[in-house]
């Protein structure tokens, strides 16, 4: 039963399989770890698996530029969760290995930025070679390719390694946000704590074009919660801007301000509407809620209708 499949950016005992594990459904179902972010996606544009599990942001080094790439591109998916997940690494070495034999260091290149002063104080020496994921960084110090790997020090026992050291980290409170995205279908309820995600394309290249995007969130009252831009590979200038905001499609200053960026892009991908994962509730300006909308269109028909409000002294 493919539908109640997730697959997830493998191999097993990446931090990826970790937040996946955080969820409550991932009890009931198959996990399926994948060999990189878009083979995971695909798994679910062709319908082999009902979701996947995929990084997307990171809280020192940014976004995930294969995640952020899969949801501008190809078959249409939708972000249905997302997880946040804490992140300390461990350095995981064959057993018996110690830190003066080290020479090769590996794990993602979203790591890297992550222990580079730990390296640079312990390690000057190493170098560094990316790997398609953390734990295949662990996969292929076990095979002796490399001397370490920075992995979740809980992927040292599936590799036969150990942690040599843990708790790497030059940030504290360093927070790998995951997000689990399937095929199109109605977006999640709004729960109140809610975050949209859309990718967008301006029309033209002229001055003020983003300022106008942004412009339609501000007017809404819509706080923006990442910003990003990526070369959309027809040349240099040329973005795709992805965007995450507070609140959810259904909520009506959110659709107003997406309704403006489907007047003025020339594409809009709704990438979708779903809970916050930390629970915050929106703080909502004066004038930008439900019902605010509501009166507001309610007067235009009023007016429309011949009916304008009561008196009112002219100003
Ligand atoms: O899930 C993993 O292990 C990954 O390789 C992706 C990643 C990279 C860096 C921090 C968190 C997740």
């Amino acid at each position: 039963m493919t539908a109640g499949r997730y697959t997830y950016l493998g191999p097993e005992g990446t931090f990826t399989e970790a937040a996946l594990r955080t969820l409550p459904e991932a009890a009931t179902r198959e996990l399926v770890p994948m060999v990189s972010v878009p083979a995971a996606m695909d798994a679910v544009r062709n319908g082999e698996a009902g979701g996947a599990l995929v990084p997307i942001e990171n809280s020192v080094e940014g976004g995930v530029t294969a995640t952020v790439d899969e949801l501008a591109s190809g078959e249409p998916l939708l972000i249905y969760r997302e997880v946040l997940l804490p992140i300390a690494f461990a350095l995981l070495v064959r057993p018996g290995t110690e830190l003066e034999a080290i020479k090769t260091v590996t794990g993602h290149p979203v790591a890297q930025p992550q222990v580079r002063r730990w390296l640079e104080r312990n390690l000057p020496e190493a170098q560094w070679e990316s790997a398609a994921s953390n734990a295949d960084g662990a996969r292929l110090v076990q095979e002796g390719r490399y001397d370490a790997a920075f992995a979740g020090e809980f992927a040292a026992a599936t590799y036969g390694l150990e942690p040599l050291v843990t708790d790497i980290h030059d940030a504290q409170h360093a927070v790998t946000r995951f997000v689990l995205v399937g095929r199109p279908s109605r977006p999640a309820s709004p729960t109140g704590a809610d975050k949209t995600s859309v990718a967008l394309w301006l029309r033209s290249d002229r001055p003020g074009a983003l300022l106008e995007i942004l412009q339609e969130f501000a007017a809404c009252g819509v706080n923006l919660m990442r910003i990003e831009s990526r070369p959309t590979g027809e040349g240099i200038g040329r973005y795709c801007f992805q965007i995450d905001c507070e609140g959810h499609l259904a909520d009506r200053r959110v659709g107003e301000a997406l309704m403006g960026l489907h007047r003025l892009c020339s594409e809009v991908r709704f990438l979708g509407s779903y809970p916050r994962a930390d629970g915050v509730r929106p703080a909502l300006e004066p004038g930008t809620t439900d019902g605010d909308f509501v009166a507001a269109a309610q007067w235009v028909h009023r007016s429309l209708d011949g009916q304008p409000d009561g008196a009112r002294p002219p100003r």
